[in-house]
């Protein structure tokens, strides 16, 4: 049997847009960002339609040259490609001003989704030296202790990103949603507000299935998007002998198979890579059975391990702040 490229496939928004499953994450090392740029033009080229940034990760300014100059050659049109952008917690009381500081660097006019990144408020420290637009990404007392804002509260930022979609003159955003949100957060956030978020960004793999959000959020009509899906830098998830097995048994890469194993479930799924090669070499879908994905989630449910455990993160449910 045929299967599409994992490429081609996409999923529907609780608000009616389409959102590929797959897309390029672009969480690149500091000293490698400009990378990005001839990593996005890879993708793009491959055939991927879904580019993950946020303002936090300073690679905005590469994915907008890649994108230009597509557009330029004729490759894309704009509305061919989705981007999804953040708003990082140093612009909790000012997400207007954030969007505005992502569609400058990205050269457009509008982002695709947009998410709250993090159920957290910084203090905004100013920094001409190494910060993002002049403010320091992740203010901080020490090495280890985040500076918080005083009396805020992480609603008002995902008020704010309600207002902006709401508002029938600004068209800047397509759909928004929540990133790092336990279920707790998100009853919230249901409770809260009118517009219900259509994606809750999250880390997802074998090694942590996240099966309880999973349901609630399938309950909730909420599209779940796996980020880290190799485990982050080192990709150790693919050392998985489990993984290995399956991508002998399909013929296809290791890559291919934690892919696959997002979109079999209804998940979007946001692989960072900067090697073309890679990039170009996994996008095939491997039907993987019920019981396949069974085993694969067994891993993470006996034996969970969440390798983005920020240190900031200590205060959410779920995380511990130990790494
Ligand atoms: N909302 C949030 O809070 C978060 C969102 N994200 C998003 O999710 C994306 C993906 O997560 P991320 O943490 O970046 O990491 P991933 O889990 O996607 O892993 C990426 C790393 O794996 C390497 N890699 C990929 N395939 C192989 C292979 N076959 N063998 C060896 N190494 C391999 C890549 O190296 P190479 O470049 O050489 O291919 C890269 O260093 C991010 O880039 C970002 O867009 C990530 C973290 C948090
Ligand atoms: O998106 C993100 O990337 C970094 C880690 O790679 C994390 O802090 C943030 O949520």
């Amino acid at each position: 049997m045929l299967h599409p490229k994992t490429t081609e496939i996409t999923f529907k928004l609780n608000n009616g847009v389409q959102i590929p499953a797959l897309g390029l994450g672009t969480a690149s090392p500091k000293e490698r960002a400009q990378e990005t740029k001839q990593a996005v033009k890879a993708a793009i080229k491959a055939g991927y339609r879904h580019i993950d940034t946020a303002w936090f990760y300073r690679t905005e300014p590469y994915i907008g040259e890649a994108i230009k100059e597509l557009i330029e050659d004729g490759v894309i049109r704009r509305e061919d490609i989705f981007v999804t952008s953040k708003v990082w917690p140093v612009y909790w009381d000012n997400v207007s001003k954030s969007l505005d500081e992502t569609l400058t660097d990205l050269g457009l006019d509008y982002v695709d989704l947009y998410l709250q990144h993090w159920p957290l408020c910084f203090q905004k420290v100013e920094d001409v030296k190494d910060g993002i637009h002049g403010i320091k990404g992740l203010p901080k007392k020490g090495e280890r202790e985040a500076l918080f804002a005083e009396n805020a509260d992480w609603m008002e930022t995902y008020k704010q990103l309600e207002k902006i979609y709401l508002d029938p003159n600004d068209k800047r955003v397509r759909a928004i949603g929540v990133s790092n949100f336990p279920i707790e957060y998100l009853q919230r956030v249901l409770k809260e507000c009118e517009v219900k978020p259509t994606v809750n960004q999250v880390e997802i793999h074998p090694h942590l299935p996240q099966w309880e959000l999973k349901e609630f959020c399938a309950e909730n009509n909420i599209l779940l998007t796996a980020y880290s899906p190799l485990g982050s830098t080192g990709a150790p998830v693919i050392k998985l002998p489990l993984v290995k097995e399956l991508s002998e048994k399909y013929h296809m890469t290791v890559n291919d198979i934690l892919i696959s194993y997002h979109i079999r479930k209804g998940t979007v799924v946001i692989p960072r890579s900067l090697n073309p090669v890679r990039i170009a070499s996994c996008i095939e879908f491997a039907p993987l059975t019920e019981e396949e994905i069974t085993l694969l989630d067994n891993i993470g449910k006996k034996e969970p391990i969440r390798y983005i455990d920020e240190f900031f993160a200590s205060s959410i449910p779920g995380f511990t702040g130990e790494k």
